[in-house]
């Protein structure tokens, strides 16, 4: 386990460029078993979580080339089948969440896709009946070894049908979507995730030659064909680590600049910042964040209390949530925050408090942030990180808190956050890693 050991209360400055997106590139990483021939993906962060998938995909037997500091090709044109049944996979699988995604794939070019019971943050239940009820409709056979948490789905052939998805799960629909391009016939999915990395994943599909319709809406219509081709792809900007970024300058009352950011798929992210107070400027295709002494949670038109929650998208992400907790400790004003999605991702305020933050956890799913203003500032202290964004949001407290804190478990940043140590040192910030 590293430690982070910062000192706080320094301002930061400077210009900051977004790695491409964790959970994009975890979809379209995917993708590349649709094909036989060779796929280029640039803009891919080099994270723990990425390159554990990379891994995989390796010990399966894609043929996989780091051309770049983010660009690999992928060739996925011999596999290795059985290392899906092997003891090495069910560990390797199981230590992420994406992994989840190589399933769908599998099942249409195979006939087969296995996974272990995946991995990924510890923030409450994390259900994949979406994922599987999809692949029964497309003709699969379902079969779940209980003692051993292993999951899989078999296959003659996949036949495309209208379905309904119980819920809008994000690597549910991509990892439907992955299925289904290659079944025979016509397949609608209604209430499909849309969000901007399924949007991407779907027009790297079409540039494989795959027929999908529909995208970035909740209706999605596929026309499977035979077989998909290479293609080269571009992951986007991380919209979570640029939220990162920007509760970051307002909790050290620094200025940043969060360089192309793809503004345009940002969705309501930036006007949620704005409702906390914080001035945001688009740049071309920069944020800009001036410095601000105090920032002013807005309160409804009616003049109550702000409640920011989560829902799925263009709704507001979960995943910023607890950034913009830790960015509430600090507003003049209250609000509350209710994360609606997941059940055990606001534990971490326990820490926040320890460090002198108002906040009140009203259950699992709420809590009220009584902000500071700044009159009275967090204090340093020890911590461990619980997870990737309670991680950063702790970062983020110690970068603005008054003393020395040391955060413990930081793979939990390191999973979604491509060296951010040394790029925060690069914009003023004190913080040393201990391995
Ligand atoms: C690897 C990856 O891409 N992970 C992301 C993905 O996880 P993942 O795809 O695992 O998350 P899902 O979209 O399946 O669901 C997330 C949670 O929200 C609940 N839910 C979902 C949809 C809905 O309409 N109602 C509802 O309550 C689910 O029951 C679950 O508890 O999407 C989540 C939701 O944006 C993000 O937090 C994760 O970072
Ligand atoms: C919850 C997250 O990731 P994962 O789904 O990989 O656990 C996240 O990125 O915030």
């Amino acid at each position: 386990m590293s430690t982070f050991i910062i000192e706080g209360g320094h301002k930061l400055s400077g210009s900051i460029t977004p790695q491409g997106a964790k959970n994009e590139a975890l979809q379209v990483i995917c993708a590349v078993l649709l094909t036989k021939e060779e796929v280029t993906i640039s803009n891919i962060p080099d994270i723990i979580d990425v390159n554990k998938l990379i891994f995989i995909l390796g010990e399966l037997g894609v043929k996989t080339k780091k051309v770049g500091r983010h660009s690999y090709t992928f060739k996925a044109d011999d596999l290795d089948l059985f290392y899906l049944e092997s003891d090495k996979f069910k560990k390797d699988g199981s230590s992420l969440r994406g992994s989840i995604m190589i399933v769908g794939p599998l099942l249409a070019r195979f006939g087969k896709g296995y996974i272990p019971r995946p991995g990924g943050d510890k923030i409450g239940r994390r259900r994949l009946d979406t994922h599987f009820e999809g692949f029964i409709k497309l003709g699969a056979k379902f079969r779940y070894n209980k003692d051993e948490k292993f999951y899989g789905v078999e296959a003659d052939e996949l036949t495309g049908t209208d379905m309904l998805l119980d819920e809008a799960s994000v690597t549910g629909t991509a990892n439907i979507v992955m299925a289904a391009v290659l079944a025979k016939g016509t397949t609608t999915i209604y209430n499909a995730a849309c969000e901007p990395y399924l949007q991407q994943l779907c027009k790297m599909l079409n540039k494989m030659g795959a027929k999908i319709t529909g995208v970035g809406s909740n209706l999605l219509t596929i026309e499977g064909v035979e077989e998909l081709g290479g293609c080269e792809h571009k992951i986007l900007p991380d919209m979570i680590e640029i939220g990162s970024w920007i509760g970051m300058a307002a909790m050290t009352k620094s200025s940043i600049t969060i360089k192309d950011v793809s503004w345009d798929d940002l969705g309501v992210i930036p006007r949620v910042f704005k409702k906390m107070g914080i001035n945001i400027e688009r740049r071309g295709d920069d944020v800009f964040v001036p410095e601000q002494e105090s920032y002013e949670v807005q309160n409804f038109i009616d003049g109550s209390i702000l409640t920011i929650s989560d829902a799925p998208w263009p709704g507001f992400t979960p995943d910023l949530l607890s950034i913009i907790l830790v960015v509430a400790t600090q507003a003049r004003g209250s609000v509350l925050i209710h994360q609606k999605m997941f059940e055990s991702r606001l534990f971490f305020v326990d820490k926040l408090i320890d460090m002198g933050a108002k906040v009140i956890l009203c259950d699992p799913h709420r809590a009220t942030v009584i902000g500071m203003d700044h009159q009275s500032s967090l204090k340093g202290t020890t911590m461990t990180s619980p997870d990737i964004r309670a991680g950063i949001s702790l970062l983020i407290a110690a970068l603005s808190a008054k003393g020395k804190s040391t955060i413990h478990n930081i793979e939990q940043i390191d999973r979604g956050y491509e060296n951010i140590d040394e790029r925060l040192k690069a914009i003023g910030a004190k913080i040393t890693r201990v391995d």
